[in-house]
């Protein structure tokens, strides 16, 4: 489509849409066409944003008028459902069964974060029983930290977004967001609801455009109070150089692994894991990268995710059938398929899979892995699985936790003592048992240790990093 036909979005600054000069093609994964434009932000634009942000905390915002906008838009989503999921699988190529989750679990966790709206508290504290404080009362209270500025990936481009603004909003905060330049419309979409809903004027702000520009001016911005990010570990390590005092919170990437253990339910095993290693293209923080199969039952396990990873569906994201879409860009493809020919060389072997067309990557395994191989050690981000084998218990553990990362874990096994010995030895944010690595419910603690960030997401879990606690004491 020529560009000057094409649709530009504006920012919204201060409650007004503002479209600029300057704008960035948003692109259609499906076909590669430009499918629409969005208005790139300076940091002047990002400066009376944040402005505007905290002019609007002057005004009160109680607990029960947040629950209703919240819980409003979150209705509004599940109407407008198929229009957003279509939204979602055109900018991420993500397949369209799967966009259509996404927007009843971004409903979820504003709904979610509606409810724990109204169940915001301090508690009392017995400084009477300190002796000398005997005519003394003490209770805490919790206010918002004020002007959160939030960062947001490409792969989860709407639940990621309200996980952070669901949030924000309901411990009382005001937003600055910045959703990934290559898939923001599905969030330009949430904030008109979000304004459809009843959202005052100034609680939410939406600039686009260039990462590193407005990242940088959040930063500068003394009246930013937080910043929140989920994205890679490059750039979250980056932000949290620079980050001074301002609160911060880092979910990043993963290697994630999943252990196969010599009692484990094999074709649950072998099901769950070809399911969660190869949605979304791999292009999930908590996908199934690392496989570690007890030697005993190798032979089994390979022939069965072989059987099933063959029968995926890989193609158009827009079919109901498909099941493996392209991936954000044609070098990220480029890249998946030069780690993979790359552990090839260096004596992997090649179960399944391998090749490249374009932006799609065939769903890949690999086997005689070792862990120095890129497709082990770094963040591949792509439909790509390994399978290393082990003997013992104490030798897995230890091989799960040789990363730099420590997002979540999973592990099939029957027997409950290797279970709870292994959720407590292997240093990750968490251990789902009998599933693999990639399970998330939106109101669990979520969020890693290591390379993998830092603070837990999840609606009660981010509103206590999002606001402050005070103690108050009376000398009666
Ligand atoms: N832990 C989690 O919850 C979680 C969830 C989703 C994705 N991720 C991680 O995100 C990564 C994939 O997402 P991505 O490719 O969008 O990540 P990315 O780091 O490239 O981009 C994330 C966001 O940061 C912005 N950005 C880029 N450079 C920046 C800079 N210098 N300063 C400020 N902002 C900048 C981007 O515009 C985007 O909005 C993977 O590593 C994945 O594991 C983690
Ligand atoms: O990509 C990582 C996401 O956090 C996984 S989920 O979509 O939140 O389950």
């Amino acid at each position: 489509m020529e560009s000057t036909t094409l649709k530009q979005y504006g920012l919204l600054i201060d409650h007004q849409w503002v479209e600029t000069e300057e704008a960035m093609a948003v692109v259609n994964k499906s076909n590669q066409e430009d499918y629409a434009k969005i208005s790139v932000a300076s940091k002047t634009h990002v400066d009376e944003a944040v402005t505007s942000a905290k002019k609007a905390l002057e005004n009160d915002w109680g607990p029960y008028d947040r629950y209703k906008v919240l819980s409003k838009t979150s209705a509004l989503l599940l109407e407008n459902k198929e229009e957003i999921a279509q939204i979602i699988t055109a900018e991420v190529g993500k397949p369209i069964k799967d966009a259509r989750v996404e927007v009843e679990r971004a409903a979820l966790t504003l709904e979610i974060s509606a409810e724990e709206a109204k169940r915001i508290h301090g508690e009392g504290v017995p400084v009477e029983s300190a002796p000398g404080s005997e005519n003394r009362l003490a209770f805490t209270i919790k206010s918002p930290v004020g002007v959160v500025a939030a960062i947001t990936p490409f792969n989860v481009p709407l639940n990621l977004v309200c996980h952070k603004i669901g949030p924000a909003l309901a411990a009382g905060n005001s937003v600055v967001l910045k959703p990934a330049e290559v898939t923001p419309i599905c969030s330009l979409k949430l904030v008109e609801l979000l304004l459809e809903a009843g959202l005052p004027h100034g609680r939410l702000q939406y600039v686009t455009g260039d990462g590193a520009v407005i990242g940088e001016a959040f930063l500068a911005h003394p009246d930013v109070n937080m910043l929140t990010f989920t994205g890679s570990p490059r750039v979250g390590e980056l932000l949290k150089s620079k980050a001074g005092m301002k609160k911060v919170s880092l979910e990043l990437g993963n290697n994630s692994a999943t252990v196969v253990h010599s009692d484990a339910d094999l074709e649950k095993a072998s099901s769950l894991v070809v399911q969660k290693s190869f949605n979304s293209a791999g292009q999930v923080c908590i996908s199934v990268q690392r496989v570690f199969v007890h030697k005993e039952v190798e032979a089994q396990f390979l022939s069965l995710v072989k059987e099933k990873t063959e029968q995926l569906v890989t193609g158009d994201p827009f079919d109901d059938q498909t099941d493996v879409g392209p991936l954000i860009r044609l070098s990220e493809a480029e890249r998946v398929e030069e780690w993979i020919n790359e552990a090839l060389h260096e004596g992997a072997e090649l179960v399944t899979g391998g090749k490249r067309d374009g932006a799609y990557v065939q769903p890949t395994i690999l086997k005689n892995v070792t862990s120095s191989m890129k497709v082990c050690k770094k963040e591949v981000f792509g439909p790509v699985f390994s399978i290393e084998t082990y003997d013992d218990e104490n030798e897995v553990i230890k091989k799960v936790n040789d990363s730099d990362y420590g997002l979540q874990a999973g592990l099939f096994t029957s027997s409950l003592s290797f279970a709870m010995k292994a959720a407590k030895k292997i240093h990750v944010g968490g251990v789902i048992v009998n599933d693999a690595s990639m399970y998330r419910a939106d109101h669990m603690p979520y969020g890693g240790v290591k390379m993998s960030g830092s603070g837990k997401e999840g609606p009660k879990y981010a509103i206590e990093e999002m606001m402050e606690e005070k103690i108050i004491v009376f000398n009666l």
